[in-house]
């Protein structure tokens, strides 16, 4: 499960009300769930959407649940000195937290506004002086926000709302192929389990925020807001998105082309 709080309207419920011992969850940023997903040390992974499109052989994609925003997201922001037009050239560090987020915001300065920057991947939270933009995610992304050290603030989610009318799909839910095979009851079980999370979660939420707010720290009412923004399903129009990017990633050659069609792994009818 992604460490950030941006998964706390489901994971804040699974905590309180999953009682099964033999469910091991991990808490890790983006990047080290994709890794551990591939290497095969989880069997489900709420993962970058990007490590899908480079494996997709290896997974398939849980319905009806990720982690979205359409529009604005509010925590996957590009911090620049610079506007987008002056990046040409300029040195951009990028989270080695994201693996989706760095490759969308590649997509948006190389395809939608015609820049090449030069890039580098590191810790955003000691952000050098020299670097001229950063891109921060998640629970940094909101600390780094509060501050004022970059004089231009991008949304990515934004960005990507207007240049494609459409919602974008940050991470899945993946499961190892191998997994849906040989444990196919017990993963309709887990899949429940998230949708009835999600479904209380909805509910509870501003219980859920006075609870995670001082994490970052920030206000009960930003953390309520920032959580309204975050959508945890899957419906048709990210489906149409996450192939949107998909083909982006498929043309620049950065991801698999058996990406697409993309591989929904269905719940089955309850009993
Ligand atoms: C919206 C977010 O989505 C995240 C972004 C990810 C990425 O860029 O690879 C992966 C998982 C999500 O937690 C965020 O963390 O701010």
């Amino acid at each position: 499960m992604v460490n950030y709080i941006n998964t706390a309207p489901i994971y804040e419920v699974w905590k309180e009300t999953v009682r099964r011992q033999d469910w091991l969850v991990h808490e890790d940023a983006p990047a080290a769930l994709c890794r551990m997903l591939a290497a095969g040390e989880l069997d489900i992974g709420v993962v970058s959407s990007f490590e899908y499109s480079e494996r997709p052989e290896n997974y398939r994609i849980m319905e009806d649940l990720s982690i979205s925003a359409n529009g604005p997201v509010g925590s996957v922001f590009l911090f620049s000195r610079e506007p987008l037009e002056g990046l040409d050239g300029r040195s951009v560090l990028l989270t080695s937290q994201s693996k989706t987020s760095a490759a969308l915001v590649r997509v948006i300065l190389e395809e939608f506004v015609g820049v090449r920057p030069v890039y580098a991947t590191g810790d955003t939270r000691t952000v050098a002086a020299q670097v001229t933009a950063v891109l921060a995610i998640g629970d940094d992304a909101l600390r780094l926000a509060r501050e004022d050290r970059f004089r231009y603030r991008y949304d990515l989610g934004e960005i990507w709302k207007r240049e494609t009318g459409l919602p974008f799909v940050f991470a899945v839910f993946a499961v190892r192929e191998e997994y849906c095979r040989s444990h196919a009851g017990e993963l309709a079980e887990i899949h429940r389990e998230f949708l009835r999370c999600r479904a209380r979660g909805r509910e509870e939420m501003y219980l859920i925020c006075s609870r995670v707010a001082p994490r970052i720290p920030m206000d009960c009412e930003d953390c309520y807001a920032y959580l309204r923004a975050i959508e945890h399903d899957l419906g048709a129009e990210k489906q149409l998105a996450l192939e949107k990017y998909f083909g982006y990633l498929i043309a620049r050659g950065e991801a698999s082309a058996a990406a697409l069609p993309l591989k929904i792994h269905r719940l089955p009818a309850a009993a």
